[in-house]
């Protein structure tokens, strides 16, 4: 069971990420629906949310005027600056969590002086608990607000503290892991109906390879080298299919990662930003 939270959470932005965290808070029982406020500006994000018991409004003012004591920042990274210009009264005295992408904590607090700053690279699975989230605290973070930051995240997955010159190659693994793994989804599905597999059939059949996987790897701690080991069987069909496609998929992965943490830098710099190394 999770951790309740008693303090009242804002979420400015209903897209894929604030949906998902304020639906992930509800769900987890981690938080009562009234003490969860959303805000975004087109009202049908909002609708579904209303539904679940969540305070929607479809002006940040409004929510902000509700007194939470921690609002989480769920725009773009290319609005986030428009909108911690324009609340920057709003959200003082407060903590505020960025989930944008590469926007690092001292261009967050340089914004606002007057809040308390924890920078979070979440993924979507929070929206069903099963989300992977580091977190970093700014400098003018107490340990309070680093513990209901992890109370937050922690409701909806695994929820780790890193230090901030982590946080971009996390989001690059973790943050787009989601998509990443869909693909690969995909891409074995395809493989299967290239030999006749029915495409419904075979999704369905992967996704429940990669959930038991993932259970099996997370219960045991097992090494994922050990357990490929115990599929392998000698001269069998396992090690021909790994040893084609192995040292590839390597490659794909560093490339990938690799793409991702440029784009996160140009972000960063975009959102007028010092980079998390500069
Ligand atoms: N999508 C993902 O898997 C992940 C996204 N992130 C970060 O989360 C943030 C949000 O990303 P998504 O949810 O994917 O984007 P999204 O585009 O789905 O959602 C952004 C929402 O913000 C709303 N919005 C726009 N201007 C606004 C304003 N001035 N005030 C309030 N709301 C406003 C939009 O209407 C939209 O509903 C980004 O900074 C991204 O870097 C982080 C980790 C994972
Ligand atoms: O694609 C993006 O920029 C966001 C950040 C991590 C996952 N999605």
């Amino acid at each position: 069971m999770a951790e309740k939270i008693e303090q009242v959470i804002g979420v400015i932005g209903a897209g894929s990420m604030g949906s998902a965290i304020a639906r992930g808070l509800v769900a987890s029982g981690a938080a009562a629906p009234e003490r969860v406020l959303v805000a975004n500006p087109s009202a049908g994000k909002l609708a579904p949310l209303a539904e679940l018991g969540i305070k929607t409004f479809t002006s940040n003012e409004e929510l902000l005027a509700q007194g939470p004591d921690a609002v989480v920042l769920a725009v773009k990274p290319q609005v986030l600056p428009g909108v911690l210009a324009e609340h920057t009264d709003g959200l003082a005295g407060r903590l505020v969590i960025s989930i944008a992408a590469g926007v690092s904590v001292a261009s967050l607090e340089a914004s606002l002086a007057s809040s308390r700053v924890v920078r979070a690279m979440p993924n979507l699975p929070v929206q069903v608990l099963s989300g992977a989230t580091a977190v970093c605290p700014g400098s003018r973070a107490t340990k309070e607000d680093l513990d209901l930051s992890l109370a937050i995240f922690s409701a909806l997955g695994s929820a780790v503290v890193l230090r901030e010159d982590q946080l971009d190659a996390e989001g690059a693994v973790v943050g787009c892991g989601p998509a990443y793994v869909a693909l690969l989804v995909d891409d074995l599905t395809r493989a299967g109906v290239e030999h006749g597999l029915p495409a419904a059939a075979c999704r369905e059949l992967v996704l429940s390879t990669m959930r038991g996987v993932a259970e099996q790897l997370l219960a045991s701690g097992e090494h994922p080298r050990a357990y490929m080991e115990k599929v392998t069987s000698p001269g069998g069909t396992t090690a021909a299919g790994l040893r084609a496609m192995e040292s590839g998929m390597f490659e794909v992965a560093c490339a990938g990662v690799d793409a991702a943490l440029r784009r996160t830098r140009e972000l960063s710099e975009a959102a007028g930003g010092k980079t998390t190394d500069d």
